[in-house]
């Protein structure tokens, strides 16, 4: 271009002129205008005539040629031509800027045009892609005398390429002028943004050490090079007397036991005791920023904080020793079930513990609420099979049909009612294990064969079957009723009860183990306060002999119904004597009838279910209850003292 410029030297003048002006104007925004006016207007219109356009579609074919947009004629009247120019070279990449740019797209039309209508015209731009159109629009009209568009005859006609070059040069650099205010408006924006943001940070930074520096404790942050990068006022005067530039520090600089590596490497916090300057501190290392530093902290054993802390772990190590201690009882009771304190029930425990060990079949005897159920389940238990079924049956609940159905299944269609694919009894179900006959008296004679036969070979056939079954099943039997009796009137199989009573433990009744009665006592207190989250009752010395004077015809079951109640319902902490009394009395007049209850006569036993019947209106279930008693129990009883209700 330089050259260019050389060869015409006649232009240069102009040229220079022109680029000083423009280049000067460029440090002034205010200028811009001026320029493009005066310049880039005129200097296109007088190009413009140059080109010696002579009809409208000469007009567009150059336009396009050159490389300055696409024409189209809008409008063509006498007074003004509109023009449309798109992908204009001027603004067509250029963001809005809220005023028309292209002066010198208008010189061009406006010269083009002169020599088209052979007067001489001037362009507005009306439309431009600066002002957020999407294409421009020029209006060409006739010029007017004073148009300030004065210099379009100062620019001598035959300079033409130069003077183009120039031109186009000019606006290149005025684009790109614009471009780089465009880009450093932006710039200056995000500047300003990042700015405040810095300064927000600063801000934080400085409120984070305003909240570091008001914890009554030591604090530091502990980067994962072991960079000291933040520490409040406090640690500071401790460690440093206050004057250190902490970024600088490593761990290793100062005299700090630390333990920020293993915290670091297992995200677990640390914490231990340590004796600095005479004072006794809790160090507590913990990750923080998602494992990228350690908070360490020095708590002063005497802070009010630590004081509070350690009440609080106080508490809770006691709470978890209370849960654990209740846990623990669950596992004991589950092995251990049993209040033994009488040297009745100890005995009776060893043998139960010795009988456990062998597979042998076991008859439990003794009264109602005796804990039967209790050492059935106890063998099982502390046996073998203990990772087996236990498979408890009630004999007195099963209607005597179903009972061999019940214990030994049916095969399908084995009966009316039958259930489609058969049915496996409970001996199944207790394979590799043990099944508890309670109540065994009561189970029909028709199935007492069956059943001896099975305790004999351990085989059966189910009803309806002819397949012989074999299952590996301990059975332990119970009952209260007098089974000797039974067989001599007939009603229970003699060689069953050879079989059953291969090892035969009686249970004693409460009135003959006085001394579990208090333990006992205790122990349901606790329970029931316990499950029902009232405080623990105690029982007052006269009303603990009361009731281990008491006869407890329905035992364990009967002195834990009234314990549960007397838990309930008594007002104070301490369970009294007349308490006691009322509650004993619910049952039954105890004042007209005190030595009978505190004697052990079956008389009495009988007198008072009669008393009890008449009570409740013969309601048994009721009646049973207040015993502490099975309905089951209730009949037997009934039975054996001859009771016809
Ligand atoms: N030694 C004991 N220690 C603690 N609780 C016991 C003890 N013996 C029995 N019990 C409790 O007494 C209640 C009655 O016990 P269990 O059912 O074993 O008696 P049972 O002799 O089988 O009675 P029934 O002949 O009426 O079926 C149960 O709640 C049991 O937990």
């Amino acid at each position: 271009m330089n050259t260019l410029y050389k060869n015409k030297s006649e232009n240069y003048d102009n040229l220079e002129l022109s680029v000083k002006q423009l280049i000067d104007s460029l440090s002034s925004t205010e200028n811009i205008n001026t320029i493009e006016d005066d310049i880039y207007y005129n200097t296109a219109k007088n190009f413009g005539t140059r080109l010696n356009i002579k009809t409208y579609d000469e007009l567009i074919e150059k336009v396009s040629q050159l490389g300055i947009g696409q024409v189209t004629i809008r409008m063509i009247l006498d007074e003004k031509i509109v023009i449309q120019l798109d992908e204009c070279f001027t603004c067509s990449d250029l963001d809005y800027l809220g005023k028309a740019v292209c002066y010198f797209e208008a010189g061009i039309l406006a010269g083009a045009i002169s020599t088209i209508v052979n007067k001489d015209m001037d362009a507005i731009e009306t439309r431009c892609n600066a002002l957020g159109d999407s294409f421009c629009e020029f209006e060409i009209t006739e010029k007017k005398e004073n148009s300030k568009n004065k210099n379009f005859h100062n620019i001598e006609h035959n300079k033409d390429i130069s003077l183009l070059n120039l031109t186009l040069h000019s606006l290149n650099l005025v684009k790109n002028y614009k471009k780089i205010e465009n880009e450093s408006k932006r710039f200056h924006c995000t500047n300003q943004k990042l700015n405040k943001a810095l300064r927000n940070v600063e801000k934080i930074n400085e409120f984070n050490q305003i909240i570091l520096d008001s914890i009554p404790n030591c604090l530091a942050v502990i980067d994962r090079n072991g960079t000291i990068i933040k520490i409040n006022n406090r640690y500071k005067k401790l460690c440093f007397k206050n004057n250190v530039e902490v970024g600088n520090i490593n761990i290793k600089d100062v005299d700090w036991k630390t333990r920020y590596e293993e915290v670091l490497k297992t995200g677990e916090p640390a914490i231990w005791h340590e004796i600095i300057d005479g004072v006794e501190y809790l160090i507590f290392e913990s990750p923080i920023d998602d494992g990228h530093g350690v908070l360490r902290q020095l708590i002063p054993v005497e802070s009010d904080f630590i004081k509070l802390l350690l009440q609080k772990i106080n508490f809770l190590e006691k709470e978890n020793r209370y849960y654990k201690n209740k846990v623990m009882e669950k596992e004991k009771d589950k092995i251990d079930n049993v209040i033994v304190y009488s040297e009745k029930m100890k005995e009776a425990v060893r043998y139960i513990k010795k009988v456990s060990k062998t597979d042998a079949t076991v008859l439990l005897r003794g009264e109602s609420g005796t804990g039967k159920s209790v050492f059935a389940r106890k063998i099982h238990e502390e046996s073998l099979r203990k990772d087996y079924p236990f498979v408890y049956i009630d004999c007195t609940t099963i209607p005597k049909n179903f009972f061999e159905a019940e214990l030994f299944g049916y095969e399908p269609g084995a009966f009316t009612g039958a259930r489609k694919n058969g049915k496996k009894g409970k001996l199944e179900a207790a394979e590799g294990g043990t099944i508890f006959l309670d109540e065994i008296a009561e189970i029909p004679i028709e199935t007492q064969s069956k059943l001896l036969r099975f305790l004999q070979e351990r085989k059966f056939e189910k009803i309806a079957g002819v397949k012989t079954h074999t299952v590996d099943v301990r059975v332990i039997a119970a009952t209260n009723q007098n089974l000797e009796e039974m067989v001599r009137l007939g009603n229970f199989r003699k060689d069953l009860y050879y079989r059953l009573n291969v090892i035969n433990i009686t249970l004693p009744p409460l009135r003959e183990r006085w001394e579990d009665i208090p333990h006992l006592i205790n122990k349901y207190i606790l329970d029931f306060s316990r499950e029902t989250g009232t405080e623990v009752k105690e029982v007052s010395e006269e009303g603990m002999k009361i009731l281990i004077n008491y006869d407890w015809p329905g035992n364990v079951r009967e002195l834990e119904n009234v314990v549960k109640r007397l838990v309930i319902f008594s007002e104070g902490k301490v369970i009294t004597k007349e308490e006691i009394l009322s509650e004993l009395n619910s049952t039954y007049d105890m004042e007209k009838d005190t030595s009978y209850h505190l004697n052990n006569s079956e008389n009495n036993e009988r007198n008072l279910i009669i008393n009890l019947l008449k009570k409740y209106d013969y309601n048994k279930t009721r009646v049973s209850k207040e015993l502490g008693i099975t309905r089951p129990t209730l009949y037997n009883k009934m039975k054996k003292y001859n009771i016809d209700y």
